[in-house]
């Protein structure tokens, strides 16, 4: 458990404000970041959330100085620290950052204090300041009993906990994680992601924490930022994401629901692959043509079938501890998982019922997650 019970004494350690302005990358000519436009307020932390390959890394990078943009500029508080245009890119050292990987980055040779000390070293903060602030950092992430062990002696969750120290004791402004728990196992994440949070909102720190884990996201995250094709398609506070994806993509990549492609006409739903029609009461405001309809999982619930607007049959019931979750093979061609209390027997024939006021149609021309 992390100790985010006293501050070092500093009055260095608030948070700045992070910006991207049309910031852009490309490798060999492959654009991978096409003008990411994003404002980050001091003290804020954004999670950058998005599947394999979406350029989370790359933007974190960018705002690192670990690579330089193609296009656009990147600012840290009032300074520009990063611009195509102008050729400028100040070194990661100069950026007031910390940083967190997920391999921990730590020095096998060195002992837990020194591998905190190091980068206070190189800032030649001298032997006294530089213990005191160790001592701190170390007691921030509640290893302060471990500062002479060698890294190598502690557990994954430990060293991460170190990376942790490492980063924050050169009271930087802001703080970036690259999947800093995927290499540790679930309840230990679940944990450590509170501690972090609960650590770097003690010290004021901006925060960019890249992950594609969207719980992980939800527990750090005053802001979580969807990243797909090339850039950011939504950025919410995770409760507004969950209750308004904006696209069918985030709702899918969220997997928030039911999303089923399909074409809307008076009110009407018709789907590829099926003879179904689904009447819907509202009729989504005489939207008209191709989409996907997006039917939130708590707008769904098991029913009989004489009672529901869409039917289907039991694939499986599988037991989860606090009951079970079902998938539904419904007979309009798509596949969902809702909760239930009972067993439901394999290949029963059941109902969905659904609160429409919460069912949302997607036009087609959204984002591709
Ligand atoms: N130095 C590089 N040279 C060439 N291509 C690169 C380089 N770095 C990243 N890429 C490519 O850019 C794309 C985005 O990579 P990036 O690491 O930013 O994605 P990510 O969202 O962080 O993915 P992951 O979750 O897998 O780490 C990928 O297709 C990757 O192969």
């Amino acid at each position: 458990m992390l100790a985010p019970r006293q501050r070092p004494e500093s009055p260095a350690l608030a948070g700045a404000s992070v910006s991207a302005r049309g910031l852009g990358k490309s490798f060999g000519g492959k654009p991978i970041l096409t003008s990411v436009d994003l404002d980050i307020a001091p003290g804020e932390v954004v999670a950058l959330l998005g599947s394999s390959g979406s350029g989370k890394t790359t933007l974190l990078r960018m705002i690192a100085g670990l690579l330089a943009p193609s296009h656009g500029s990147v600012s840290i508080g009032d300074d520009v620290v990063a611009d195509a245009g102008t050729g400028k890119l100040v070194p990661p050292e100069r950026r007031s950052i910390g940083m967190v990987f997920q391999d921990y980055a730590l020095w096998p040779h060195m002992t837990v204090a020194g591998n905190v000390s190091f980068p206070l070293e190189m800032k030649g903060v001298n032997g006294e300041e530089r213990a005191r602030r160790v001592r701190d950092a170390l007691d921030l992430v509640d290893l302060g009993a471990f500062a002479d062990r060698s890294p190598s002696t502690l557990s994954g969750g430990q060293q991460q906990r170190v990376a942790l120290a490492r980063a924050i004791v050169s009271q930087p402004s802001v703080i970036l994680f690259d999947e800093p728990l995927s290499n540790l196992d679930r309840e230990l994440r679940d944990q450590l992601v509170v501690d972090i949070a609960a650590l770097v909102r003690s010290l004021g720190l901006t925060g960019v924490y890249v992950t594609h884990d969207h719980g992980e996201a939800f527990a750090i995250a005053d802001r979580v930022a969807v990243m797909a094709g090339g850039g950011i398609v939504q950025i919410a506070p995770p409760e507004h994401l969950v209750a308004r994806p904006e696209s069918a993509e985030v709702a899918s990549f969220l997997k928030l629901g039911l999303i089923a492609p399909g074409h809307l006409a008076d009110g009407k739903v018709t789907f590829q692959d099926s003879a179904d029609v689904l009447a819907t009461p509202g009729g989504f405001n005489g939207h008209a043509g191709p989409g996907d309809l997006f039917l939130p999982r708590g707008a769904l619930r098991i029913v009989a079938p004489e009672a529901a607007s869409l039917t289907g049959t039991v694939v499986r019931s599988t037991f989860r501890g606090e009951g079970y979750t079902t998938r539904i093979q419904l007979s309009c061609g798509f596949d969902v998982d809702l909760p239930n209390d009972e067993r439901l027997r394999d290949n029963a024939p059941v109902g969905v019922d659904v609160v429409w006021d919460r069912a949302r149609w997607f036009p087609a021309t959204a984002t591709s997650v």
